[in-house]
C-alpha cells in the first residue's frame, strides 16, 4: 500500500461519454475514504497545460452520477501532441504537488499518457471512456451501452416512418474506426443490413438485397461512421441499381454521446473509478483498469492502444442476419 499518495489529479479527455461523472464520483469517494486530496484538471490535456484545476467535492459529484457529459469538461488537445505542451503539463503537475494522475478517455488519451511517461515519472492510471468501445483490456468502455441504447431507441422510431412509407433508410451511427455501435444497435433493431469497417463483404450483401427490394416492409441498414464506403456512397450505389427506391439517409450524430448513462454505464463508472484509486494505492502505473468477464483487470497502456477487440462471433451474426 502506497501511503505517500497524498494528492491525485484526474481529467476526462477525448469524446465525452455517459458514465464519466459516475467514474469521477467513485474516484472522489475512494480518495476521500483513503484521506487523499483530489484535484480535477478541466478540459482534458488542455487543463494540464494551462494549470486549470479545481478541487473536487464528493458531495457535488454524487449529484451528477445520473448525468451524461463530464463535470470536468473534455477536449481534444493539439498542444499536447507537442513536446512543449507536454513539458508545460509536467511543470504544472510539479507546481501543484500532484503524486499521480487518473485519465478517463479513449485510446488517443492513453497514447498521450504513453508519450507523457517519457518525461514524467508519476504513476498514471487509465479508465476506458469512449462510446466507441474500441479498446482492448475491457469488455465494455464507459458510454458504449448508453450510446447503443440511444441508437436503438432512435432507429426504432425511424422504423415507424419507414414502414409507413415503404422506404429504405440508411442510418449512420458513430464509431470513428470501428463498428461496435453499428453491430450492437443493428442487431438489436433487427436491421436488414449492417455496414462496419471491419468487414469487406457487407456492402455486397446490402446491394444484392436492396436491388431487389420491392416490399411493403421497411428496410433498415445501419452504417458505421467509420465504414470505408459510408452512407452517402452506399445510397448512391443502391439508387443506381434500383432508381425507383424511396431512400433516405439519417445520421444520428452526437445525440448518441449525450443523455443520462444507462444502469450498466453507471455501474461501470463506479467500479472502474474505485478500482483506479485502489490501483494507485497498490503502486500500479501505466495501466488501464477494465472489466473482463465481469472481473476487474489491469492492462498496460501499450497493449490497450495497439489492438481493438475483434469479436468474430459478432461479425458472423452480422453476416447471417444480413442474408
Ligand atoms: N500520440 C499522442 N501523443 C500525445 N498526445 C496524444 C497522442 N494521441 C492522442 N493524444 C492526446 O489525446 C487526446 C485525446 O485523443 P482522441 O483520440 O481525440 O480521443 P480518445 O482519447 O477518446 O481516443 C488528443 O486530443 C491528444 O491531445
Ligand atoms: O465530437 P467530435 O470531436 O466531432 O468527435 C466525433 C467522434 O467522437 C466519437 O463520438 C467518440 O470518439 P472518442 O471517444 O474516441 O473521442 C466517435 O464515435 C466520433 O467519430
Amino acid at each position: 500500500m502506497n501511503t505517500n499518495m497524498k494528492h491525485i489529479g484526474v481529467f476526462t479527455s477525448g469524446g465525452d461519454s455517459p458514465g464519466m461523472n459516475a467514474a469521477l464520483f467513485a474516484i472522489a469517494k475512494t480518495a476521500e475514504v483513503n484521506s487523499i486530496k483530489l484535484s480535477g484538471f478541466r478540459k482534458g490535456y488542455e487543463g494540464l497545460i494551462d494549470g486549470d484545476l479545481v478541487e473536487l467535492d464528493t458531495q457535488e459529484l454524487q449529484k451528477l452520477v445520473h448525468r451524461g457529459g463530464t463535470f470536468l469538461k473534455t477536449a481534444r488537445s493539439a498542444r499536447f501532441l507537442t513536446k512543449e505542451g507536454r513539458q508545460q503539463a509536467l511543470e504544472n503537475l510539479r507546481k501543484n504537488n500532484i503524486d499521480a494522475l487518473i485519465a478517463v478517455g479513449g485510446d488517443g488519451t492513453f497514447k498521450g499518457l504513453l508519450a507523457f511517461s517519457e518525461i514524467c515519472e508519476l504513476p498514471f492510471i487509465g479508465i476506458p471512456g469512449t462510446i466507441d468501445n474500441d479498446m482492448a483490456g475491457t469488455d465494455f468502455t464507459l458510454g458504449f451501452d448508453s450510446a447503443v441504447n440511444t441508437a436503438i431507441e432512435n432507429i426504432d422510431k425511424i422504423r415507424d416512418t419507414a414502414e409507413s412509407h415503404n422506404r429504405i433508410f440508411l442510418i449512420e451511427v458513430m464509431g470513428r474506426d470501428c463498428g461496435y455501435i453499428a453491430m450492437h444497435s443493428g442487431l438489436g433493431v433487427g436491421a436488414d443490413a449492417i455496414l462496419v469497417p471491419e468487414s469487406g463483404q457487407d456492402f455486397v450483401r446490402l446491394l444484392e438485397k436492396a436491388s431487389v427490394y420491392d416490399s411493403e416492409e421497411a428496410f433498415i441498414a445501419v452504417v458505421a461512421e467509420g465504414d470505408e464506403l459510408g452512407a452517402e456512397i452506399a445510397a448512391s450505389k443502391i439508387k443506381e441499381l434500383n432508381p425507383k427506391l424511396d431512400l433516405r439517409i439519417t445520421k444520428l450524430g452526437h445525440v448518441q454521446r449525450g443523455g443520462n448513462p444507462s444502469a450498466a454505464d453507471r455501474m461501470l463508472g463506479i467500479r472502474l473509478g474505485a478500482a483506479s484509486v485502489k490501483a494507485l494505492l497498490q503502486e500500479k502505473k501505466s495501466v488501464m483498469v477494465g472489466i473482463l468477464n465481469n472481473e476487474l483487470s489491469l492492462t498496460p497502456f501499450d497493449q490497450v492502444v495497439k489492438q481493438h477487440q475483434v469479436q468474430d462471433e459478432l461479425y458472423e451474426l452480422v453476416k447471417i442476419f444480413g442474408k
